[in-house]
Order: structure tokens, then C-alpha cells, then sequence
């Protein structure tokens, strides 16, 4: 920040000047009242008093002040409801951000903000370049620990000499070590003692949330390497709009060859680890189904006992969130045969619910089967296409719509740089990257998705975005044909009339479609 001094209008200095003009200029619009010329050792004194008044604080400082005041904010909400406050130790509460009331998660969030622009500040530009490198090590760390399930090798309450959890490992000792010793400069486990290594809070979470460690999995072995393929891929394929020619197929030797939910569709083991790994995304702090729920007005849907497709649904963890909501929808949840069969049966446990949820292999670059239903959604599938792609997914769903027939695409929704919270943002465009890395895909903006809408039938009418409070996802919705829903067009099928059986008991697909991208 450029800090123009007093002095510099007075006579002597480069007043005159075009520079000294706008300096002029500058302080005048910031401090008009020290105008009037000074004299003497009246000058002297109202100089000084003027750069006093007129050196506002610091960027960092501001920043500093500003996470003093929310921490004190945040911990005092702590203390009054006698809550633990946040720390490494292994008891700590694990997710008490759930537990703030909304002016308080605000204080956390302006703190997490806060603390790493004025860690990047601080650190510098070129430091914070240098080694902003070397981040891909936390990952590798995590990845062989996961990998190695070095934190279920000893009890969270007990320590363990590194020698002993060697001897229960697959790893040397010397490679246990170092892996271990860098965790935990992320504060996953701790060293006691020298050799004696305890749980953290941190490696007490991997212990024990299995979905967390497929999180770990999925991300470290599939989306890392394919990260690391991207610039192959695109030094080779420019335009990245091919499922067969992203990171991933460089990554694991698939390039031309089939995408990667065909990969994943062939390893069950992996197949499952992804779907583990979107349940515990899906419990992950914005990304909750209760957005969806809570955030869209399904009453009247509700009221005609109005059924919900769920295009690629995976296990049907939506369907379930919202029939237990809705007691008179009906929910077809649509994924790939081996992803179907997968599924929990009961998909569960409450009676009333798990008879209104019907699972269906289907693959969606195929015509939509079930016609005639009041929602088609589709919840972290256009993001995994690129346009040409998605365009083609819409278009499968027309010759099953009937007019006033919904679609909604639930996914994040990209605002202008620098519009979302800094957090916000940097997961925003992180997961954007995901997308290009394994898929040639993308997040979009509320334009490219009206846009996308548009491109693939003028029949859809684009309604506009929903974004309830505290979501990081959107509700983008599109209506087919709202102008013809008058009169006995509007139902092809009646909203009370049983789900088409022959479509429901259709065999399952073996294998999905690879689509051919029109050119
Ligand atoms: C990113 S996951 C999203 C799952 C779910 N909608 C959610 O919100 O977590 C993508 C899903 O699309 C499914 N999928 C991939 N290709 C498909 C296809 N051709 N037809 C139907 N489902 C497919 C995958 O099996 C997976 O469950």
C-alpha cells in the first residue's frame, strides 16, 4: 500500500508536479480537515500530528485485531455454553461447528479467513510461492498412512513406541517414521515422548470414521494421480472436453480407452470406496442433503404424491433425506448396475420411507425411462461433463418430460472471482480443478448452466438459482414447457398413478453407454 506523507506538499518538495498534484489530490479526498497551510513550529508540530492521525493501521494489524476480537467471540460463546474448546487432544470435540448458532459460525469463518491472509502476508509473495510446492507432500503423508492404516494400528486412548507400530505395519521403520513425523506438522498424531507417538484429535478422526478414510482414499489414489497427469493430458489434448483423454487416463493407463466411472464400474472395491467417499462429503460442512430438503419447497410435489428421479443417485442417501421430509413422494434413485446393486437393501431402516424409494439401474446417456415424473434431479452429475456432454443428459430426459416437469441440477454454482468467502472460493475452484483432473469437466456459473439449458431444448424455461444460507451447493432450476401446463396436457401421467411397472422391472444394463460427443 503506497503511504503519501504531509511533508511532501510543503514548499521545497515536488508540489507541482503531476505526482505531487495527485498526492495532493489523494490526501485532500482522505483528510480535508488538515488542510489550511501551517507555519512555523506550528508547522512542525501539525506535521507530526498529521502523520499521527493519518497512519491507519496496517493491513495486518487489521487483520490482527480482527481475529482477536472473533476469537474472542467464538471462545466466549464456548465458555457460556460450557462447550470444550477446540484443541489437538484426542477428545476434543471433533465437529463442533455444527453446534454454533449462525453470528458465531460467521466469527469462526472470518477467523479462518483471516488467519491465512495474514499467514500469506506474512511468510511473502515469494517464500509463499516457493514452497506453496511442496503441498502435494501433506497429501502424500495422508495417502501412505490411509493406505497403510497406520492410525487403527493402536488404541486412541494409548500410546505406542514407533518400533511396536512398526513391528504391526507394512512399512519400514525408517519410512514409518518419517511419514508419521510428517503428519504431524499437520497435527496428525504427536510424538510424547521421543519414539512414543499418541493420537490427536486428527488421527483419532481416520481411526475411526471409515467414510473419512475413503474420503482420504479416493482423493489421494485416484484424484491425486490424476492431478499430477493433467499437464500430459493437456500438452496432448488442449481442449479437454473427452472423458478419455483427462489426468485420469494418463494416470492409470486408460487414454482413449474408457472413462473413469467405466474404471470404477469395474472394481467394485473402488466403485465403493468413491461412494463412501461422496457419503462423507456429503456429511462435510456445507454439502449436508438437508440443503436440498430444507432449501427447496417440495410441498405441492408432496401433495399429489408426486415422484422424484434421482439421475445418478448413487445409493440414494438423498431420496431417503427427503421421503423422510415428504411423507407421500415417490423417489426412483437411478445409478449404474453395479452401484445399484451396492446399495443398502432395505435402502432403509424406516418402513415408511424405504417403500417409497425404488432403486434403477439406468444409465443416463441413454433415453430417460421413467416418464412422466415431477422432478428429474441431478446432484453432482452435470459438473462431471463437460458442455457437449451435459447437453446430451438434458436431452435425454425430453422425450420423458411432461410440460411443468422440473429439472434440477444440484451443484456448485461459480460466482465472479472474489464474490464467495475466501474458504468458500478456494474449495469452490479447488473442486473446479477436481473435475478437469478426472473428468474434462467443470463447475459452472448461473450462466453457463442457463446457457446450457438453452443449448440443449428451447423447450426448457430456466428459472434461476437457489442458494440456501450456509450451502456451498445451488439449486439450479429449469422448467419444460410451463406455458402448456394447463388443461389435460399437463399430466402424461397422473401424479397418483403407480411409477410405469414395465419401466421399473426393465433388466439392468450391463455396462453404461460411452456417448459420443456430436460434433
Ligand atoms: C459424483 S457421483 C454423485 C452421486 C450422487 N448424485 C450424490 O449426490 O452423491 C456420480 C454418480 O453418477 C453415477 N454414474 C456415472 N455414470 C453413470 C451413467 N452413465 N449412468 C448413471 N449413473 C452414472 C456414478 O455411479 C455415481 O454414483
Amino acid at each position: 500500500m503506497v503511504k503519501f506523507k504531509l511533508s511532501s506538499l510543503l514548499p521545497g518538495s515536488n508540489a507541482g508536479t503531476t505526482e505531487a498534484k495527485d498526492v495532493k489530490q489523494a490526501n485532500r479526498r482522505s483528510f480535508s480537515g488538515l488542510m489550511t497551510k501551517p507555519k512555523g513550529d506550528e508547522t512542525k508540530q501539525s506535521i507530526a500530528e498529521a502523520e499521527t492521525v493519518m497512519d491507519p493501521p496496517s493491513k495486518m494489524t487489521q487483520l490482527a485485531s480482527k481475529i482477536s476480537q472473533e476469537t474472542a467471540k467464538l471462545e466466549a460463546y464456548f465458555k457460556e455454553n460450557n462447550l470444550p474448546l477446540p484443541s489437538f487432544d484426542v477428545d476434543a470435540d471433533l465437529d463442533y461447528h455444527h453446534k454454533l448458532p449462525a453470528h458465531i459460525k460467521l466469527a469462526r469463518q472470518e477467523i479462518i479467513y483471516a488467519t491465512k491472509e495474514l499467514r500469506d502476508l506474512t511468510v511473502g509473495p515469494r517464500e509463499s510461492v516457493r514452497w506453496s510446492t511442496w503441498e502435494h507432500l501433506d497429501v502424500l503423508a495422508l495417502q501412505t498412512l490411509n493406505h497403510f492404516n497406520i492410525a487403527k494400528l493402536f488404541p486412541i486412548d494409548s500410546t505406542i513406541t514407533l518400533g511396536e507400530l512398526q513391528a504391526k505395519s507394512r512399512l519400514d521403520s525408517v519410512n514409518l517414521a518419517r511419514l508419521v513425523r510428517y503428519a504431524m506438522t499437520n497435527n496428525i498424531f504427536r510424538e510424547v515422548s521421543p519414539g512414543v507417538i499418541a493420537h490427536t484429535a486428527a488421527s483419532r478422526c481416520i481411526a475411526e470414521d471409515d467414510d473419512l478414510q475413503a474420503w482420504i482414499g479416493f482423493n489421494t489414489e485416484d484424484i491425486f494421480p490424476a492431478s499430477a497427469h493433467v499437464l500430459q493430458a493437456l500438452e496432448i489434448y488442449p481442449q479437454a472436453v473427452e472423458l478419455t483423454q483427462t489426468g485420469f487416463n494418463f494416470a492409470f493407463d486408460t487414454v482413449e480407452k474408457e472413462p473413469m466411472f467405466v474404471t470404477f464400474g469395474k472394481d467394485p472395491a473402488r466403485a465403493k470406496r468413491m461412494g463412501r467417499a461422496m457419503a462423507s462429503l456429503t456429511g462435510g460442512e456445507g454439502y449436508e442433503v438437508r440443503y436440498i430438503s430444507e432449501g427447496y419447497d417440495f410441498s405441492a410435489i408432496d401433495a399429489k404424491e408426486g415422484v422424484f428421479v434421482d439421475v445418478g443417485g448413487s445409493h440414494g442417501f438423498v431420496c431417503v433425506d427427503l421421503a423422510r421430509r415428504y411423507k407421500n413422494m415417490r423417489f426412483v434413485v437411478q445409478d449404474l448396475p453395479k452401484t445399484v446393486d451396492s446399495a443398502p437393501k432395505p435402502i432403509c431402516e424406516d418402513p415408511q420411507v424405504a417403500a417409497r424409494v425404488e432403486l434403477m439401474a439406468h444409465d443416463f446417456f441413454t433415453e430417460q425411462p421413467v416418464k412422466g415424473a415431477d422432478v428429474y434431479f441431478f446432484r453432482w452429475i452435470m459438473h462431471n461433463y463437460s458442455t457437449p456432454y451435459a447437453i446430451k443428459l438434458l436431452r435425454n430426459l425430453v422425450p420423458a418430460l411432461k410440460p411443468g416437469a422440473k429439472v434440477l441440477i444440484n451443484d456448485h454454482c461459480l460466482s465472479e472471482p472474489g464474490q464467495e468467502n475466501p474458504w468458500d472460493e478456494k474449495l469452490m475452484r479447488g473442486m473446479d480443478l477436481v473435475m478437469l483432473a478426472l473428468l474434462n469437466a467443470q463447475e459452472r456459473t448461473e450462466e453457463e448452466f442457463r446457457e446450457l439449458f438453452t443449448a440443449a431444448d428451447e423447450g426448457f424455461v430456466f428459472k434461476g438459482v437457489i442458494r440456501p444460507a450456509g450451502s456451498r451447493m445451488s439449486i439450479i432450476e429449469a422448467v419444460w414447457k410451463p406455458d402448456e401446463v394447463e388443461g389435460a396436457a399437463a399430466d402424461k401421467v397422473t401424479a397418483s398413478e403407480p411409477i410405469n411397472e414395465e419401466v421399473m422391472e426393465q433388466a439392468p444394463l450391463e455396462k453404461p453407454t460411452e456417448p459420443k460427443v456430436e460434433a
